[in-house]
């Protein structure tokens, strides 16, 4: 049975993979000991056999005794020697894990999350296949293979240009890696479908004359291969009978650039203040006041590492995939929101502190609230832009309590990217932990304020933990407390 993991959805879960592949490279370090004893013992038998390739009839009868010994009694004991095959219980051991692999889906996932770091910070593919993000030297590059897989996911999702600089990243990196050839070859990514895929790409972007100098050149390396010539006679086909190429248009996905890279603040200066409550008596809160209409504040330093710690794990082994309402008002999985989260409520004691602090923070009573929603992002994971209320619309007979407050509360530090931006307001913040960030969704009148749409711009580098309070409006208004 399929079991859907969604790994590219949390960098947390990856801890499973690391396990998995761990054990997967165990059992083939386990397999090339044993095959490597194997060797030993064969060629110690040649050696004491004296085996070279003269075939010369004995001279004495020791040596004839000895040869009728040996293939008397070791004949039949190599036999069953090279029946016993090491490798049998290896793919047992292997084959155990396979429900877990990761899926086309997360491989494609994980894809996406490259390349949404690539487009939304403006990262040069060289740099990005060298391990350079944003200036950052990272200990990691990919190899030409990897540049494949990459190449060949955009050019599926009509990101043509992209794709050929990807692909001409890896025939550069397969160049200077010519002594694993074999292995790539085995792998299933021989340097011949570069070429192919190449040809296909230009094509496709209306460059014939490119595309056949791709063919041809690869023709001269390859010249058995029939994939080859049949790309190239259809196309020289083509040409004679004036076909025009179908054009593909490239596409590049409309994601929000602007202010993930720097902070964004508006032009005027607003201000700090320390908050005191009952609940906080002894230790004021610093409020940072980043917009008045709509209203939008920052309290630094409001949670402490411990609570932190324990609200990590009390939703690190519940992880599951975030889900949005579609345009049919169903919760579906959704593309543009890539993180896992689960619900906490006031169950567990660092909750209820939680919810004490949230309203001190908003004086808003809490109890008709959602509960709180800890989540940790995946690969470039972000969530487009999108709105926290639900927005019921007038016709609506009796109007439904909205999501009048959000409060977002960081729980890690983000190395790189993994801003929430505020696009129509010219606001990004960067996680701090420890931090909470709080805004009104509603406009005095109670409707959706459209100027609240925000976004949490692809996470570079990091694990990147949040906590979400959606604020209901019920308590406030409907249940009569104001
Ligand atoms: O993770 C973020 O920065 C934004 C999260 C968010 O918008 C939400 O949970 O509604
Ligand atoms: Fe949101």
């Amino acid at each position: 049975k399929l079991v859907e993991n969604n790994y590219a959805a949390s960098i947390f879960d990856m801890g499973d993979l690391i396990s998995y592949e761990h054990y997967l490279l165990n059992i083939l370090q386990n397999f090339t000991n044993d095959l490597q004893k194997r060797v030993d013992t064969i060629e110690y038998y040649l050696e004491m056999v004296g085996y070279d390739e003269e075939e010369e009839l004995p001279t004495d009868p020791i040596e004839s005794f000895r040869i009728i010994r040996r293939l008397y009694s070791d004949y039949s004991n190599w036999v069953w020697y090279l029946e016993q095959q090491p490798w049998e219980t290896s793919v047992e051991h292997i084959i155990a894990i396979a429900p877990q692999m990761p899926t086309e889906k997360d491989i494609g996932e994980a894809n996406r999350g490259l390349k949404l770091i690539q487009l939304v910070y403006s990262l040069p593919t060289r740099h990005m296949a060298e391990g350079v993000l944003q200036n950052i030297h990272h200990n990691t590059s990919l190899n030409a293979m990897e540049c494949y897989t990459i190449a060949k996911d955009m050019a599926k999702n009509n990101e043509l240009k992209f794709a050929v600089e990807w692909l001409n990243v890896g025939v550069e990196k397969y160049m200077e890696d010519r002594e694993n050839e074999d292995l790539y070859t085995q792998l299933g990514v021989p340097l011949v479908s570069f070429y192919e895929l190449l040809a296909e790409i230009e094509n496709a972007l209306g460059s014939r004359n490119l595309a056949m100098n791709e063919l041809q050149a690869a023709l001269k390396e390859w010249p058995e291969k029939v994939s080859l010539s049949r790309a190239q006679s259809r196309l020289q086909m083509d040409i004679r009978i004036g076909k025009e190429p179908k054009k593909k248009k490239d596409f590049i996905t409309g994601v929000y650039q602007q202010c993930c890279t720097w902070e964004c603040r508006p032009n005027k200066k607003l201000y700090c203040l320390y908050i005191t409550s009952y609940f906080l008596r002894y230790a004021p809160l610093k409020m940072e006041v980043l917009s008045l209409d709509p209203y939008m504040v920052i309290y630094h330093d409001v949670v402490s590492e411990r609570d932190i710690i324990s609200i990590k794990n009390l939703s690190k082994h519940g992880l599951s995939r975030a889900k949005t309402y579609g345009a049919d008002g169903a919760l579906k999985e959704d593309p543009d929101r890539t993180t896992k989260g689960s619900w906490l409520n006031d169950e567990h004691e660092v909750i209820r502190k939680m919810t004490q602090l949230t309203q001190a923070m908003t004086n808003f009573a809490l109890d008709k609230s959602e509960d709180f929603q800890v989540m940790n992002y995946g690969i470039g994971g972000y969530y487009g832009i999108h709105f926290d209320f639900l927005g019921y619309s007038k016709k609506d007979k009796e109007r439904l309590p909205d999501r009048m407050a959000t409060a977002i509360f960081y729980l890690s530090n983000v190395p790189q990217g993994g801003a929430t931006v505020f696009p129509s307001l010219n606001v990004s913040i960067f996680p701090k932990k420890g931090s909470a960030l709080i805004w009104y969704n509603l406009d005095h009148k109670g409707d959706g304020d459209r100027r609240t749409g925000h976004s949490a711009c692809p996470t570079i580098v990091g694990s990147r933990w949040v906590m979400t309070k959606w604020i209901s409006e019920e308590e406030e208004v409907l249940g009569g407390h104001v």
